[in-house]
């Protein structure tokens, strides 16, 4: 099957970074949003990392021009996921608002379409039976941020079909990444581990057991991590690493449950990097300022 559209679904910290390497990869690249806000800021931000990618020499001007050429927008999902081939979802990890974009895309979608979810930690199982075709249905794990990490990661449903999944592959590694394929489990490898470790990290902050900045120096430096925990929680959104919590709470116990500090960080709107403050103040030009 030829892949030439593909559709975005969420404009947010992930839906941008997967469209950016869509567009890249020459697919024709329609992100949907509900907000107009969010999909302007996706556009604007698309044609940052495609500044920087000139600069860095990763690519030349014309290739720049290409990218943001296959690059569109839309608040209307029937009418884009009707001439889609592969559809990535990437709207918040909340099951019912999953389901809602699931049901309606399966409604209008053509025969053929791929259904991918960028989910960190939903059953694709789960997600396949709120459509009439699971066997086109399977997660597509990105890693933030998503034009500079290199993996993805594949995870099968009940009723995904081996000809699903070689056709996320291909997507994928025409995207420029690697791939593995992961048994359908709560947190897959990868949330899981980054979900625990990220937790204690904020039990510790609570403890006041150091200050966040020698925290994630410790993990940086003694653990040899490139980002320290807490960094990596505002990088990915505090809001997106609790609900990734209470799923993992949820359905793998106690282990896994939420940091009252990061609830109350959640509640009080400090949610990382996107709200210009987490963890750490972003305020200042985005550069890192003490907490
Ligand atoms: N943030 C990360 O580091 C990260 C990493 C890997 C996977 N994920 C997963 O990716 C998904 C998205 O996370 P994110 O961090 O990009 O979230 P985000 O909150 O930054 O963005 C979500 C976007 O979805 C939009 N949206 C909400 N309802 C919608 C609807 N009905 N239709 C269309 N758009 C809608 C919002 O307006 C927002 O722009 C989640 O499942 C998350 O678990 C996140």
């Amino acid at each position: 099957m030829t892949i030439e559209k593909v559709t975005v679904v969420g404009a947010g910290v992930m839906g941008r970074g997967i469209a950016y390497v869509s567009a890249l990869a020459g697919f024709q690249t329609t992100i949907v949003d509900v907000s107009e806000e969010q999909l302007q800021l996706a556009t604007k931000q698309i044609g940052q990392l495609a500044n920087k990618a000139i600069q860095r020499k990763k690519i030349d001007a014309n290739e720049a021009e290409r990218l943001l050429h296959n690059v569109h927008t839309s608040m209307n999902l029937e009418t884009t996921v009707a001439e889609t081939d592969f559809l990535i979802e990437a709207v918040p990890e909340k099951r019912d608002l999953k389901r809602h974009v699931l049901e309606t895309v399966d409604g209008y979608a053509p025969k053929h379409i791929i259904l991918a979810s960028n989910t960190s930690t939903i059953s694709p199982t789960e997600l396949g039976s709120y459509t009439k075709r699971p066997q086109q249905v399977a997660a597509m794990h990105f890693f933030n941020p998503v034009h500079r990490m290199g993996l993805v990661e594949i995870v099968k449903g009940l009723e995904t079909s081996h000809e699903t999944v070689s056709i996320i592959r291909a997507v994928a590694e025409r995207m420029g990444k690697e791939t593995v394929e992961v048994k359908e489990f709560p947190g897959f490898v990868t949330s899981r581990i980054s979900a625990m470790v990220g937790n204690e990290a904020f039990y510790m902050l609570q403890e006041g057991i150091a200050t966040a900045e020698d925290i994630d120096k410790a993990i940086r430096l003694g653990l040899n991590y490139p980002m320290g925990p807490l960094e990596l929680g505002d990088l990915v959104g505090l809001d997106t690493r609790l609900n990734n919590l209470k799923y993992l709470h949820e359905t793998l116990g106690e282990k896994f449950r939420p940091a009252p500090l990061l609830e109350q960080y959640v509640k009080a709107g400090r949610l990382g990097r996107k709200t210009g403050r987490g963890v750490y103040d972003y305020t200042n030009d985005g550069e890192l300022i003490k907490k």
